[in-house]
């Protein structure tokens, strides 16, 4: 194992992410164990489900960037600012470009996929995140962020890392690369410590209890987004 994915496991059991983790128990269990991470893991996970969950993950991405905004709408410091317009940046010009790519070498047009009805799992989990994006402030957005960011990447790094992962001629192989990459694990690395620093500086310790129901929450809608490639559009 690299040193770099040994030091982003250790980090992750570490600080207010380990808190989080360590108190989600099962919840955390099922999102990162899921089927569908196991499936893709080995390369067996349905084609067609694949390109639906791919289409409805792109669509999810467009109202994540929301919340980032709101993020840096809510800065009252210019360092948060420059962290947040930064991850809004990545989003926008590399992770959502790539995922058209994907879409596209999946056979769905740019066109298809910006016109393609929405499921249930899609609708919960973003009007939950923006509902509460609105509401809250940075360290409660922040928090929201996190199943998310740190939740594909924790899966990246243990498909990398699994025996089990058929790393030989899985159709997959460009999503698990893309999560347990360099540069997403950087992103998570400037992530925890801003995280750390917003709850030393907005009371994370008496508000902790709040936090970690957001958190849990945002956890049990990552299960069931899920199954998007399964469910029916509204
Ligand atoms: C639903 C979901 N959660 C997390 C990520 C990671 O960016 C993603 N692409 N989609």
């Amino acid at each position: 194992m690299s040193a770099v994915i040994k030091n982003t496991l250790s980090l992750l059991d570490q600080g207010l992410i380990g808190r989080f983790r360590a108190d989600c128990g099962q919840d955390w269990q099922q999102f990162t164990q899921h089927r569908f991470v196991k499936e893709l893991a080995l390369g067996t996970l349905n084609q067609e489900e694949f390109k639906k969950f791919l289409v409805q993950d792109y669509l999810y991405l467009l109202d994540y960037c929301r919340v980032e905004a709101l993020a840096v709408y809510k800065s009252d410091q210019f360092q948060d600012m420059q962290y947040f317009s930064s991850l809004l940046h990545g989003l926008v010009n590399i992770e959502l470009p790539l995922h058209i790519k994907y879409c596209q070498e999946w056979g769905m047009s740019e066109k298809e996929v910006n016109s393609s009805p929405k499921t249930l799992e899609l609708l919960a989990y973003t009007q939950y995140l923006l509902s509460k994006a609105m509401q809250g402030d940075l360290l409660d957005l922040i928090v929201l962020l996190m199943p998310c960011l740190v939740g594909y990447g924790e899966i990246g790094l243990k498909m990398l890392i699994d025996p089990n992962t058929n790393q030989m001629n899985n159709p997959y192989q460009s999503w698990i690369d893309l999560y347990a990459g360099n540069e997403y694990l950087e992103l998570i690395h400037t992530s925890l410590t801003v995280l750390e620093r917003l709850a030393r500086q907005r009371g994370g310790e008496e508000r902790y209890s709040m936090l970690l129901e957001q958190f849990r929450t945002a956890v049990k809608l990552e299960t069931a987004f899920w199954n998007v490639g399964r469910s029916q559009y509204l």
